[in-house]
């Protein structure tokens, strides 16, 4: 059957089960496109391995830390109105760029404050356009937001450049720890495919770009959305405070550290550190109801194909429409109700479950961001641990 137009709207998984999917689409994101492509080496995989997110489990924890004390100094005297969304948003900012460059660009301890306010001031102004930036503004360019974009994109090179450019001398020029340090940053691994494949280096600056955009606003809009969601349903909140409570029988020590453990992926879970389960429900059902990439990004097809019995010629662009498929009454129990009971039969929500995408142009961030977000929701509901956890620690009575 023949298309009627070049942009097809998916809103059932029977769409997404066609072999389309399955050879390579491209995908048209604001920064990434198809350049990510080349980056999907083995050493960008790497990169988004298990194994190296755990290295930057430190990272993690000292931020949610971080983030803590600033919750408590600022309700410390009396109850305070907080705003969560750019708590959230520069919390998920230093992980990632402390992931990237090994250096934070919010609140203290940062290194560098020209720099970092630079950043800030580009990020500040690329957030608040990126809320208009859908993908059907941007094939129609209402009110120029692809020109804006662009602007911004090209305000925020130089700054990337500058920080590959400092990297990549330093890899040159210093002593093997230092190299080895350097190493252990994501820009480190991803400057050392340069060495055999330096053509990549355009590539590595978009992909470090998007990958930067992505991880902290995807995150942060679904803790956002999951503390709202948790704060008028108190029932909830209590049940996840009660099942991280019965895991770690009352006990306060080090419990952060065994938290961020409990939200890796679910096959790897280690057998001696009991399931969260209902967290991670939590979590998912908010990525369900509230998936902060409703229409994923725009896909374009690399041959022509059939999809659901309709030709598709080479060139079409897809768009998932992933907030309908995610509600639709025919394919889940109560579609609008915020229900995390519903994944405890995890494993039958199959292709209709697709908040991070499906295939080889999936989410490669999947991982870290479930743990990133389980990790703050956890230590969010359970403040008065934190706190036992953090005083203790100062105080050397724990080390952990
Ligand atoms: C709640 C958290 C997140 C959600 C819901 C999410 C969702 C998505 C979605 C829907 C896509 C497009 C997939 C497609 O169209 O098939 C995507 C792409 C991507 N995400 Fe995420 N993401 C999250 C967190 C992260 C994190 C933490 C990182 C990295 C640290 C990351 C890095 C990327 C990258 C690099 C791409 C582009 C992949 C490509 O073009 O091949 N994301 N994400």
């Amino acid at each position: 059957m023949p298309l009627k137009n070049d942009i097809v709207f998916a809103d059932h998984p029977r769409m997404l089960s066609g072999k389309y999917l399955s050879y390579g689409h491209t995908a048209m994101g604001m920064a990434s496109g198809e350049l990510w492509c080349n980056l999907r080496t083995s050493t960008s995989l790497e990169i988004f391995s298990n194994n190296c997110i755990a290295k930057f489990s430190g990272i993690r924890l000292e931020e949610v830390e971080l983030l803590s004390k600033q919750l408590f100094q600022t309700s410390s005297k009396k109850q305070a109105k907080v705003v969560l969304k750019s708590k959230f948003l520069e919390f998920s900012f230093n992980v990632i760029m402390r992931m990237i460059v090994g250096k934070r660009y919010y609140g203290e301890n940062v290194e560098g404050m020209e720099e970092a306010k630079r950043f800030q001031d580009i990020m500040q102004e690329l957030l608040l356009n990126l809320e208009d930036f859908l993908p059907l503004a941007r094939i129609f360019d209402f009110q120029g937001v692809v020109r804006k974009m662009k602007l911004l994109m090209g305000k925020m090179d130089p700054l990337y450049q500058r920080l590959i450019d400092k990297r990549w001398k330093l890899r040159n020029e210093t002593s093997q720890t230092n190299r080895e340090r350097e190493e252990k940053t994501w820009i480190g691994t991803l400057l050392s495919l340069l060495e055999t494949e330096p053509e990549l280096l355009s590539d590595v600056t978009k992909g470090i770009k998007s990958t930067l955009i992505g991880a902290a606003t995807e995150s942060s809009a679904t803790m956002e959305q999951a503390m709202s969601l948790f704060l008028n349903r108190e029932e909830k909140m209590k049940k996840v405070q009660a099942e991280i409570d019965a895991r770690e029988s009352g006990k306060s020590i080090c419990w952060m550290s065994k938290i961020s453990q409990s939200f890796i992926s679910k096959k790897k879970k280690k057998k001696d550190l009991p399931k969260l389960t209902y967290p991670q429900n939590v979590i998912d059902e908010t990525l369900t109801l509230y998936p902060p990439t409703p229409l994923l990004v725009l896909h374009k097809s690399s041959k022509d194909c059939t999809i659901h019995g309709y030709d598709v010629p080479q060139g079409t662009m897809l768009l998932v429409h992933l907030w309908a498929m995610h509600r639709d009454p025919k394919l889940w129990a109560d579609a609008s109700k915020f229900m995390p009971e519903r994944f405890e039969e995890r494993e039958s929500q199959g292709h209709k479950w697709i908040p991070f995408g499906i295939g080889r142009r999936g989410c490669p961030g999947a991982a870290l961001g479930r743990r990133v977000m389980g990790l703050v929701l956890g230590a969010l509901v359970q403040m008065k641990k934190v706190r036992a956890e953090i005083d203790a620690r100062e105080l050397g009575k724990i080390i952990c």
